[in-house]
């Protein structure tokens, strides 16, 4: 079968519960199209079948006790979706949203995401419904320790590497990796994230919000502007939109909002503060409050139940989650001035919403690309690892840069049409080609 078409509703039908898959799947067939059209040889021995199809999906029980001793019991999953070009990797979320569906989108887009980056990395993605929030550490540790007593038979350094995503940061990668490491036997590097101490890598905590800065500025310098100056309008206050705001500030923008799902901060017009974002890492990395908290500390307004979007700014960066700006949304920052969408979460915008970014040909950066640099850097603790030591921040900075400038060179090259860059077309036809040809190359698997 090669009609895509056909194709996306066989897809559908089989797995009807994963609209979020699909929507991905949507999306990077909508690029492929027109390029297949042209490259028939890719749409032999059943290679498009093959890549919407995990290599393999592992569900398991996680049980657990609470503080109060009793028995809790959680859904553990690890899709690997395809290790055509390296071992499977990507990261793991803990949100009470956590299904299949949505880690069949995450595994889906991080195969063409990991491809963009010129690392050696195959595409997985994990996670649990376990909910994090208003947990005690001692219960986050004790729910790592259970998952992890499955998860390590499927994992390795060579063969599935898992990191953070939503609801795991450095606390829960800690814990993972010290029950990974007992039952193993073994230090290697079958997690990125790690502490600094015990192998992980300068800058990649700050990784996947500078890379986001550093490909919005990649698109900006297409038109003759930069960063400096502008407003920004940022989504989520988690590890991607900190350090998204961390690089806009250091570049001379102004940070207007930073939001989570209770509502959006708004900061003066000059923006937030180098102190406001040090008190909000405080806030929401080590007290592991809420954003109505901080805004009333900081004597800010809080918008309670509202998106960011509807405040005027020259660049968005939706940085926390897929769906959250929607078609209205879109109209309304283009009706405010916006010129320059760059996603730092994963699929943040709905398909409605893209086309309304591209119909009206403003910069507008799919996660894919634009969010890479997180990935990127794990890929770079992995070779730290391998070779057995530890690259300054200034090498590590730079050659997230140098990654970033290249996904972007990449997307320019592959999705321009009559003086416009498509970054959709760009990020799914590039990544595409590099993973279609290794598959192609190791025969039908
Ligand atoms: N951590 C990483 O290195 C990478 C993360 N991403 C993506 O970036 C996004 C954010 O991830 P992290 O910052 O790591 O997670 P995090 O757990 O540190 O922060 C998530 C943030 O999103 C907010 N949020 C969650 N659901 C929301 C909703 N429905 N409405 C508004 N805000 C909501 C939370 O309040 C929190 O501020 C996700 O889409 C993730 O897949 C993408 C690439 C790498
Ligand atoms: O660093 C990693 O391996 C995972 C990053 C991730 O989950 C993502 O790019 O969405």
């Amino acid at each position: 079968m090669s009609d895509l078409n056909a194709l996306f509703q066989a897809i559908k039908q089989r797995d009807p519960n994963q609209a979020p898959f699909h929507q991905a799947v949507e999306e990077v067939f909508g690029s492929l199209a027109p390029f297949l059209a042209k490259n028939p040889q890719y749409t032999k021995y059943g290679l498009l079948e093959r890549i919407v199809e995990p290599e393999r999906v592992v569900s398991f029980r996680v049980t657990w006790v609470d503080d109060n001793g009793q028995v809790q019991v959680n859904r553990g999953y690890r899709v690997q979706m395809n290790s055509a070009i390296g071992p499977y990797k990507g990261g793991l979320r803990f949100h009470p949203t956590v299904d299949l569906g949505v880690l069949k989108f995450l595994a889906f887009e991080q195969v063409f995401k990991n491809a963009l980056t010129t690392l050696p990395m195959g595409g997985g993605k994990g996670g649990s419904d376990f909910d994090p929030k208003g947990k005690s550490d001692a219960e986050v540790m004790r729910f790592c320790q259970a998952f992890m007593s499955e998860l390590f038979r499927h994992i390795g350094a060579d063969t599935d590497v898992p990191a953070g995503d939503i609801g795991v940061g450095g606390r829960e990668i800690g814990f993972l990796y010290g029950q990974y490491k007992k039952l193993r036997n073994e230090f290697s590097s079958v997690l990125t994230g790690k502490g600094l101490t015990w192998g992980g890598s300068l800058i990649r905590p700050e990784a996947t919000g500078y890379g986001t800065v550093y490909f919005a500025e990649s698109m900006l310098n297409t038109r003759g502007e930069s960063f400096e100056g502008k407003r920004v309008v940022i989504s989520g206050s988690g590890n991607v939109s900190q350090y998204a705001a961390e690089k806009s500030i250091q570049k001379g923008a102004k940070v207007l909002t930073v939001s989570d799902s209770n509502g959006y901060v708004l900061f003066p017009e000059n923006g937030m503060t180098e102190k406001q974002l040090a008190d909000l890492l405080v806030l929401k990395n080590e007290r592991r409050e809420r954003l109505s908290v901080y805004a009333k500390e900081q004597g800010l307004q809080y918008f309670a139940d509202q998106k960011p979007w509807g405040v005027a700014c020259d660049v968005a960066l939706p940085c926390a989650t897929q769906n959250e700006l929607d078609t209205e949304d879109a109209k309304t920052l283009l009706k405010n001035g916006c010129i320059c969408v760059a996603e730092g979460a994963n699929m943040p915008s709905t398909l409605g919403a893209v086309n309304v970014f591209i119909d009206a040909k403003i910069l507008y950066a799919p996660g894919k690309a634009s969010n890479a640099g997180g990935v990127a850097t794990s890929g770079l603790e992995m070779s730290q690892n391998a070779i057995r030591l530890s690259w300054s921040t200034e090498e590590v900075d730079q050659r997230l840069f140098d990654i970033m400038k290249n996904i972007h060179e990449n997307c320019v090259e592959h999705g321009s049409e009559n003086g416009f860059v498509n970054y959709v077309n760009g990020a799914n036809i590039a990544g595409f080609k590099k993973v279609a040809t290794a598959m192609l190359e190791q025969g039908v698997l």
